[in-house]
């Protein structure tokens, strides 16, 4: 390529890089590759050369800033800079009763909640930059976790571009559906493979892929539920938090439900602890969230986990006869 003024550069630049990228979207996330390999190399080519000779032109979402499909002998670690806490659990009603007390002795009045489903998944962080995915990690040990963002890319319900221009962190659950565990099983019992053991396993197994082709022939789904940093959102409850993260783009569990003080959460988790069978996805039980964020702030954390939410578990699911 003739030398090219840095204004020239940028200017191709600022036409390859998205043509680049939609391509690799659709190779990855769409199963379609739309170009021949030549092609895509080609132009990924030009990319190169040309980020070769201004580095400083280099932006984090240019696909040469992607490990893309080389099999990594082992992960990248990501550091959490806010950490991802575990939850306490309860596992009766009188001991939620006791998480409600402290709560309100430590506040001086009743909370509302925000009580969602407890996902039977994997953590997953997600940032984002100018509202292009930059960073898809795992929890790990809380903080430091594990680079996963070319098998992120493969899940087809995360959105690779938000629908705003923000810089934000969110985090949620990976998950994979029964109706996929079974049809992957059969697979892999058809192929004289080992089985996964629940979908939860075979989640993790898929998200914590080195070969991000293999994520990509696995349907993984998520439910994003956190907000970490709202820079430009105007967020102050939790439920408002997810209404936000449906408007971006993300998918969210719509069971979610506000209530005041521990009112409606025992109907709440008897409903649910009814119909868990019924779902398409595991639930190992329900999450109660203090929905107000100031008061969650207020609340902080202890060493190891929020004061404002606990998770109330289900007993273990019967296995199958
Ligand atoms: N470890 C955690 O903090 C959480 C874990 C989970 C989970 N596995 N599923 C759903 C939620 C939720 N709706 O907040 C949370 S929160």
């Amino acid at each position: 390529m003739a030398d090219l003024t840095k204004e020239q550069a940028d200017q191709e630049l600022a036409k390859i890089r998205p043509q680049l990228n939609s391509w690799r979207d659709a190779y990855y996330t769409k199963d379609a590759p739309v170009v021949e390999d030549n092609v895509y190399d080609k132009l990924y080519n030009q990319l190169l050369d040309l980020e070769k000779m201004y580095p400083e032109l280099v932006t984090s979402d240019s696909p040469s800033q992607e490990v893309g499909d080389v099999t990594l002998p082992d992960f990248n670690k990501v550091t959490h800079d806010i950490p991802m806490l575990s939850m306490g659990d309860v596992f009766s009603e009188a001991e939620l009763a006791d998480f409600n007390d402290r709560i309100e002795k430590n506040v001086g009045h009743e909370v509302d909640y925000n009580v969602e489903l407890k996902i039977d998944g994997l953590s997953l962080s997600l940032i984002y930059e100018n509202g292009i995915l930059v960073q898809g990690s795992t929890r790990g040990n809380g903080t430091i976790g594990e680079n996963v963002t070319e098998n992120v890319r493969t899940i087809k319900d995360i959105p690779q571009k938000l629908s705003r221009p923000l810089s934000i962190e969110v985090r949620g659950e990976c998950f994979m559906s029964k109706k996929e565990f079974l049809r992957l099983n059969q697979e892999r019992e058809n192929e004289g493979q080992q089985v996964f053991a629940n979908p939860r396993n075979a989640a993790a197994g898929s998200l914590r892929q080195l070969d991000p082709k293999v994520t990509a022939s696995r349907k993984l789904d998520t439910f994003m539920y956190t907000i970490v940093t709202f820079d430009g959102l105007n967020v102050t409850t939790q439920h408002g938090a997810l209404e936000t993260l449906k408007e971006l783009g993300f998918n969210v569990n719509p069971t979610a439900q506000v209530t005041t003080g521990l009112t409606g959460v025992k109907n709440f988790i008897e409903r649910y602890g009814e119909i868990r069978d019924d779902l398409d996805y595991g639930i190992d039980g329900v999450v109660l969230k203090v929905d107000d964020l100031a008061i969650q702030r207020e609340l902080g954390n202890t060493v190891k986990v929020p004061r404002w939410e606990i998770a109330y578990k289900f007993p273990p699911e019967q296995a199958e006869s």
